[in-house]
């Protein structure tokens, strides 16, 4: 049989300590493309904020409604990466910037795919979310802030972490033994608060900023 070696790429394609062995100019369909089919601009909705503060009754209710109005979406969160890719990080600092790191890769693959994807995370220091704006990109990158306050979040306490945590049973609780860093103006994240709206009047509020963010507007 004859031997043919295959054509050479860019010698550019393959740069760099963490070069992809599969070289860019191999993917069939581009982002562009992706997001032309499925007729939407994908962005990564970032939800952060204390536990308890509503993020996945928010985010389940965003996927919700934009998958009735025919978006394609995705939702990621703390409680769910945890129990596989992120099995076995804790709460130190440490953990929760490789935690984070993580989650901003796995968001920017589903946003690359041309998917509207809803990140929950609690994402507390100020650094944390810069990491995943910094992955994400600037462009693709809309972080919300759900705010209640620590003792609202822990009057709530739908699984009980509060009362645990009070009984000193949780190690780096947030809000407790560990800081949250409410954003800076300059963050520009929306600001969500549950302490005063409903369910509903927050899901209106985050829907109206998000639909404007994914309209497909067609060349
Ligand atoms: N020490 C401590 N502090 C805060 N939260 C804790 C802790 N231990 C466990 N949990 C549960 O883990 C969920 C938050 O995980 P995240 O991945 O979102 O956290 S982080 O962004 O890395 O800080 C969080 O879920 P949510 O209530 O959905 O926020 C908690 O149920
Ligand atoms: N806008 C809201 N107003 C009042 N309570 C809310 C609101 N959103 C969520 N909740 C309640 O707060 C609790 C925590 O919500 P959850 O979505 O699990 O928070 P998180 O994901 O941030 O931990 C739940 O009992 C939920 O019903």
């Amino acid at each position: 049989m004859k031997n043919v070696s295959p054509a050479q790429p860019p010698a550019a394609a393959y740069d760099g300590p963490g070069a992809n062995i599969h070289p860019i100019f191999e993917q069939v369909l581009s982002r562009a493309e992706k997001e032309k089919r499925l007729r939407q601009r994908a962005r990564v909705i970032w939800l952060f904020g204390l536990s308890g503060s509503g993020k996945s009754t928010l985010a389940i209710a965003l996927e919700r409604r934009l998958a009735a109005e025919g978006f394609t979406t995705h939702l990621l969160d703390g409680d769910n990466l945890r129990t596989g890719l992120n099995r076995g990080l804790g709460f130190s600092d440490a953990d929760r910037t490789e935690n984070i790191r993580r989650a901003a890769e796995v968001a920017r693959l589903f946003a690359q795919a041309g998917i509207v994807t809803i990140a929950s995370f609690i994402t507390p220091f100020r650094a944390l979310r810069d990491t995943a704006r910094g992955i994400i990109g600037a462009a693709d990158f809309f972080p919300a802030y759900v705010h209640a306050s620590f003792e609202t979040c822990a009057r709530r306490d739908p699984k009980g972490i509060y009362a645990k945590a009070a009984a000193a049973g949780v190690a780096d609780f947030t809000g407790r033994d560990s800081r949250f860093e409410p954003p800076a103006p300059d963050e520009e994240a929306l600001f969500i608060d549950t302490e005063t709206a409903s369910p509903e009047a927050a899901l209106g509020q985050l829907h109206a900023a998000v639909r404007a963010r994914i309209a497909f507007v067609s060349e």
